[in-house]
C-alpha cells in the first residue's frame, strides 16, 4: 500500500463526534431492534463468531470465477455445518449463523423451503421419516415448483404424477419442453431430493397440483438417478451476488416413486386409487409459500438497515462545498436534500422491523388456528403476506439503489458493498411470487370484503387488518361491481392494494409505540422515526389524497413543514440510529460503512488489492497497447 499512515489505518473513530452527538440511549435501542434481551444476545454472539473467523472471509467474491466461487460456497457451507456441530449450536443460533455468513446456498432452501414443507405439508409419519435425515443433512432438498414455462401460474403447472395401482407408485414425467423445472435453488449441483409440484392424475382423473418428494441424486457418489436430467441454468444478474446459488433445471422421464412419498396433509391417494381430501382448504398445498413470504417480509429490514446503515455513515464522512474561511466542507448528511432521500429510508427500516416482527405473530396465530380446523384467517394470512412480501421487497430493492446514489461515485465501487447488496436483493421482488402477481392477490381480497360489505346477505363483518373498511362510509354503500371489471381495473386495484398495506405497516408502527419500550429517549426517537414514516407516505402520494378530499391543500403544507422539522429532529441521532443495528463490519462488507468511519485510507488501499493491480504493466500490453501506440495495429494478431 502507498502513502497511507498507519496511524490513519487503525484505532480512531472518525464518526466519535456524530456518536457523541446522540439524544437516546444506544443499547436499549439494540434490544428494541433485536427483538428482545435473548435475541439481541444470540444476535451479537453469533455475529462476532463469523465475523472473527477467516473460514467466512468474504471480501473476495467480486473477483473469483463462478467455478471458484461456487466451489468456495460449497467449503463456507460444510464449514458453516461443523461450526454448528462442533460447537452443538441450537436451532435458532445455526439460523443466526447461516444468516450472518451472508452468502445465498443450497442450505438456504433445505432449511427455508424443503424442510419447512415437508413439516406444514407431510403427515405425521412422513415427517417422521423424513426430518430427521434432513436435519442432519443426511439429505439435501430443495424446491422444485416453478417450470420454464409457468412460476407465476401454479395451476398451470405441466409436470405429471400418475398414480400406478399396480406397483402402488406415482411416475413423475416432464412431457415437454416447458414442464422442465427451472429455477429451483440447491437443485442444479446439490440437492438430492426435491418437493417436486405435479399435476395428480389417478385412475385417468386429474386433482390439481401437488407436492411429491423425489429423490435425484445418489447418496453414494451424487450421479442423477435413472429418468432424471439435471444441471444449473447458468449466471445470473450481477458478478457473485446470487451466482452463489445454483439454480437448476430439470427432467424427469417416468421416474417412479412410491405412493407414500406424495405429501399427504392436506390429500391422499390410497393403494386401491382413491382420491381422498381432508377437511382442510386446497390452499394448504400452498402452504410453504406462505411461510417463506413471512420470512422475506422480516428479512427486508435487514437488507434495507444494512443499506441505510452504509449510506448514514459514508454521508456523515463524506464533505463537498460549504467550506467557510478555509475551514471543514459541509458533511453531505447535513444538505436538506441528502436528509429527504435517507431519512425516509431509516424510517422504513425499523417500520419494516416492526412490521416483520408482527407478521410472524399473525403467521403464528394462523397455524395454531389450522391445527385446531379454525380456517377462518387464511383468507387475510395470505393477504398480509403476499401484500407485505411484495411491498417491502419492492421500497427494500428500490432503497439498496437509491442509498447507492447517495454514496456518489464511490457507492459504485464494489466495495461499497452496495452494488452486490442490490444484485444478491433484487430478485426478492420475482421469487416467492412475481410482486405484481402478489398485490392481484390482495386486491382480490380486498374487493371480494367490499362486495362482502355491500351485500345485505352477508352477516359478516371485517376483523382485523380490514376492519377499518366499516368506518369508510363509501365502501359501506357500495355495491360492488368491481368483481366483473377486475382485468380491466387491474392496474388501479394494485395500487389499491399498495395503499392498503401502507396502512397496515403504519398502524402496526403506532401500537408499537403503545408499547412500555424502555431506554432514555429511545420511544421519542422511534416517533420521530414513525412520524417521518407515515408523513413521507402522505407527500408522496399527496395528489391521491389531495384528489380524493382527504387532505386539503393547508394540510398537504402543513406535512410538508413538520416532515423537515423531523429531519432535524434525526439529524443529530442519525448515526447512533444506524449503529442500533449492531451490524460487524464482516456483515456490512462496505468500506463506506465501517464503522470507525476511516473512509478513505480503506478505500486506497482497496484499489491497490485489485487483481488488475497485479502488475504495473497490464496483460496484453504486448499484443493490443504497444501496437497501437507504434501505429502497429495493422500487422498485430488480434
Ligand atoms: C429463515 C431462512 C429463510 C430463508 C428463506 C429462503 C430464501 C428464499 C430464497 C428464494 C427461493 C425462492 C423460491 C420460490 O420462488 S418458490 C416458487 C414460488 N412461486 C410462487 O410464489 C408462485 C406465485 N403464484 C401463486 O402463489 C399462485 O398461483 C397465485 C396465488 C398467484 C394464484 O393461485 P391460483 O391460480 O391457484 O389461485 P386463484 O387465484 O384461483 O385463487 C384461489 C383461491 O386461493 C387463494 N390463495 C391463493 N394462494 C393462496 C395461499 N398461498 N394461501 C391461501 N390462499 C391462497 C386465492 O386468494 C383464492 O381465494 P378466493 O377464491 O377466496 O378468492
Ligand atoms: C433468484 C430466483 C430464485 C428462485 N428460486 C426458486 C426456487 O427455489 N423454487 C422455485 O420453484 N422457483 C424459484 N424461482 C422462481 C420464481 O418463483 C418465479 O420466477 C416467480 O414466481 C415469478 O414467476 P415467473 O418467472 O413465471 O414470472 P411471470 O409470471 O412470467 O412474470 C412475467 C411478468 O408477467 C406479469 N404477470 C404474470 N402474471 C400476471 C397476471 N396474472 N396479471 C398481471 N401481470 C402478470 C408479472 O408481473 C411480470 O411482470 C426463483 C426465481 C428467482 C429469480
Amino acid at each position: 500500500m502507498e502513502g497511507v499512515g498507519e496511524e490513519e489505518m487503525e484505532g480512531v473513530d472518525h464518526l466519535a463526534h456524530e456518536r457523541n452527538k446522540s439524544e437516546f440511549d444506544v443499547d436499549a435501542m439494540k434490544i428494541v431492534w433485536a427483538g428482545s434481551p435473548h435475541a439481541f444476545d444470540v444476535s451479537d454472539r453469533i455475529s462476532k463468531l463469523v465475523a472473527s473467523d477467516p473460514g467466512f472471509r468474504k471480501d473476495n467474491r467480486s473477483t473469483l470465477s463462478r467455478k471458484e466461487l461456487f466451489k468456495n460456497t460449497l467449503r463456507k457451507a460444510a464449514y458453516a455445518w461443523k461450526t454448528i456441530v462442533d460447537l452443538r449450536l441450537s436451532e435458532e443460533e445455526a439460523a443466526k449463523l447461516r444468516f450472518y455468513v451472508d452468502e445465498p446456498a443450497f442450505t438456504d432452501l433445505h432449511w427455508g423451503m424443503f424442510i419447512p414443507a415437508i413439516k406444514g405439508q407431510g403427515t405425521e409419519e412422513q415427517q417422521q421419516k423424513w426430518l430427521p435425515l434432513a436435519y442432519k443433512m443426511q439429505i439435501i432438498g430443495c424446491y422444485a415448483q416453478t417450470e420454464l414455462g409457468h412460476g407465476s401460474n401454479v395451476q398451470g403447472l405441466e409436470t405429471t404424477a400418475t398414480f400406478d395401482s399396480q406397483t402402488d407408485e406415482f411416475i413423475i414425467h416432464s412431457p415437454t419442453l416447458t414442464s422442465s423445472k427451472w429455477w429451483p435453488g440447491g437443485l442444479g449441483k446439490v440437492a438430492t431430493h426435491a418437493i417436486a409440484y405435479a399435476r395428480l392424475i389417478v385412475g385417468g382423473r386429474e386433482h390439481g397440483v401437488h407436492g411429491f418428494i423425489v429423490q435425484l441424486r445418489s447418496l453414494e457418489d451424487h450421479s442423477p438417478l435413472l429418468g432424471i436430467t439435471v444441471g444449473d441454468i447458468g449466471m445470473k444478474f450481477g458478478n457473485g451476488a446470487y451466482n452463489t446459488m445454483d439454480n437448476g433445471v430439470l427432467q424427469f422421464d417416468h421416474v417412479r416413486i412410491p405412493r407414500n412419498q406424495m405429501l399427504m396433509r392436506v390429500s391422499q391417494v390410497t393403494c386401491e386409487g382413491k382420491y381422498k381430501q381432508s377437511d382442510v382448504p386446497r390452499q394448504l398445498v400452498y402452504g410453504t409459500m406462505v411461510y417463506v413470504r413471512q420470512t422475506i417480509v422480516a428479512d427486508a429490514s435487514c437488507a434495507l438497515s444494512r443499506a441505510v446503515c452504509i449510506a448514514t455513515r459514508y454521508s456523515a464522512v463524506r464533505r463537498q462545498f460549504g467550506s467557510q474561511n478555509g475551514g471543514p466542507e459541509t458533511q453531505v448528511i447535513d444538505y436538506k436534500t441528502q436528509q429527504s432521500r435517507l431519512f425516509p429510508l431509516l424510517a422504513s427500516a425499523y417500520a419494516f422491523r416492526f412490521i416483520g416482527e408482527w407478521l410472524k405473530w399473525l403467521y403464528a396465530d394462523v397455524t395454531q388456528r389450522l391445527q385446531a380446523n379454525d380456517f377462518s384467517t387464511l383468507p387475510e394470512a395470505h393477504a398480509c403476506t403476499a401484500g407485505l412480501k411484495s411491498l417491502t421487497t419492492t421500497a427494500t430493492a428500490d432503497g439498496i439503489e437509491e442509498c447507492r446514489k447517495l454514496c456518489g461515485g464511490h457507492g459504485y465501487l464494489c466495495s461499497s458493498g452496495l452494488p452486490e447488496l442490490f444484485a444478491v436483493y433484487v430478485p426478492a421482488c420475482t421469487y416467492e411470487g412475481d410482486n405484481t402477481v402478489l398485490l392481484l392477490q390482495v386486491a382480490r381480497f380486498l374487493m371480494k370484503t367490499v362486495s362482502q360489505l355491500g351485500s345485505r346477505l352477508s352477516s359478516k363483518k371485517p376483523v382485523g387488518t380490514i376492519a377499518y373498511m366499516t368506518r369508510v362510509e363509501h365502501l359501506m354503500q357500495c355495491r360492488c361491481g368491481v368483481q366483473r371489471g377486475f382485468a380491466e381495473l387491474s392496474a388501479d386495484l394494485v395500487e389499491a392494494a399498495v395503499a392498503h398495506c401502507q396502512l397496515i405497516v403504519v398502524s402496526k408502527f403506532i401500537e408499537k409505540l403503545q408499547q412500555e419500550i424502555p431506554g432514555k429517549g429511545v420511544k421519542q426517537q422511534l416517533e420521530v422515526l414513525c412520524n417521518i414514516y407515515a408523513l413521507f407516505l402522505l407527500h408522496k402520494h399527496q395528489g391521491d389524497f389531495l384528489s380524493t378530499g382527504c387532505i386539503t391543500p393547508k394540510h398537504a403544507a402543513l406535512a410538508n413543514d413538520e416532515l423537515r422539522s423531523l429531519y432535524s429532529q434525526v439529524r443529530p441521532n442519525a448515526i447512533a440510529l444506524v449503529d442500533a443495528f449492531n451490524y460487524t463490519d464482516h456483515y456490512l462488507g462496505s468500506i463506506l460503512g465501517c464503522y470507525d468511519g476511516n473512509v478513505y485510507p480503506k478505500l486506497y488501499e482497496a484499489a491497490w488489492k485489485d487483481p488488475l493491480n497485479e502488475s504495473v504493466v497490464p496483460d496484453g500490453y504486448h499484443l493490443y497497447i504497444r501496437p497501437l501506440l507504434k501505429q502497429e495495429i495493422r500487422t498485430a494478431r488480434l
